[in-house]
């Protein structure tokens, strides 16, 4: 714990994903991670660019988290962020899938073709007041996948929670003929970024 004006003494995740606690586990902060997952409405208006959905959503992520602290009394200086990603095919914005037969339906607009991957996060300084937005966007080329091939995979039951419907860290590896950008934004959180928006907040990674 640190006592140097500005400089927050733990990091809160506002996040229920396992692959976010796991990525940001893997940078080895120096700070306390604390997990706080907001039920937060995700619907968004039409008009809003992918990169102003991922933002905005972030931002709701880490304010509603923000707020649950504050309404416990919590003033432990921190660092509160929360991250949204979504899958972009012709326009359409692709989220989790309803079900198992969305799922498909989503792998076989997918399948032969490529698309993008938006990942924004927000860290909210608690005791700074500062809200930073950022995100990144990288393209993801599927395989040409049979009717079969796309059944079995949402049968794993892996797509389920997952934007886009597939995983690139899990089975979905075997679908993916390429990637250009970084990987861990597709996952979820793109370390490289966050990297760099937590040394601006005072907390370098290296
Ligand atoms: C494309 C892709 C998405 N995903 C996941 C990352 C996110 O967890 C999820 C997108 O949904 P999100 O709404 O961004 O996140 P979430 O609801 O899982 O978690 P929270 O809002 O509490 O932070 O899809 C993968 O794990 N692998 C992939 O290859």
């Amino acid at each position: 714990m640190t006592s140097e004006p500005n400089i927050p003494s733990r990091l809160v995740l506002a996040s229920s994903s396992p692959r976010r606690q796991e990525l940001v586990a893997s940078l080895g902060l120096s700070l306390p991670v604390h997990i706080l997952p907001t039920d937060t409405d995700e619907s968004v208006p039409s008009g809003w660019t992918p990169a102003q959905i991922v933002e905005r959503l972030s931002l709701r992520k880490a304010r509603a988290a923000a707020r649950l602290l504050a309404a416990a009394g919590d003033s432990v200086p921190s660092l509160v962020l929360g991250a949204d990603t979504i899958v972009v095919l012709d326009g359409d914005v692709l989220g989790k899938p309803a079900n198992r037969a969305d799922a498909v339906q989503t792998l076989r607009r997918l399948q032969g073709r490529s698309h993008k991957v938006y990942s924004g996060m927000t860290l909210i300084g608690t005791h700074t007041g500062a809200e930073i937005s950022a995100h990144r966007m990288t393209r993801v080329t599927m395989k040409p996948l049979d009717h079969e091939t796309i059944e079995r995979y949402v049968a794993t039951g892996e797509p389920l929670d997952k934007a886009g419907s597939y995983g690139i860290q899990g089975l979905g590896a075997t679908l993916v003929s390429g990637i250009e950008g970084c990987y861990f934004n597709v996952v979820g959180l793109p370390l490289s970024l966050l990297s760099d928006m937590l040394a601006e907040q005072g907390v370098p990674v290296l």
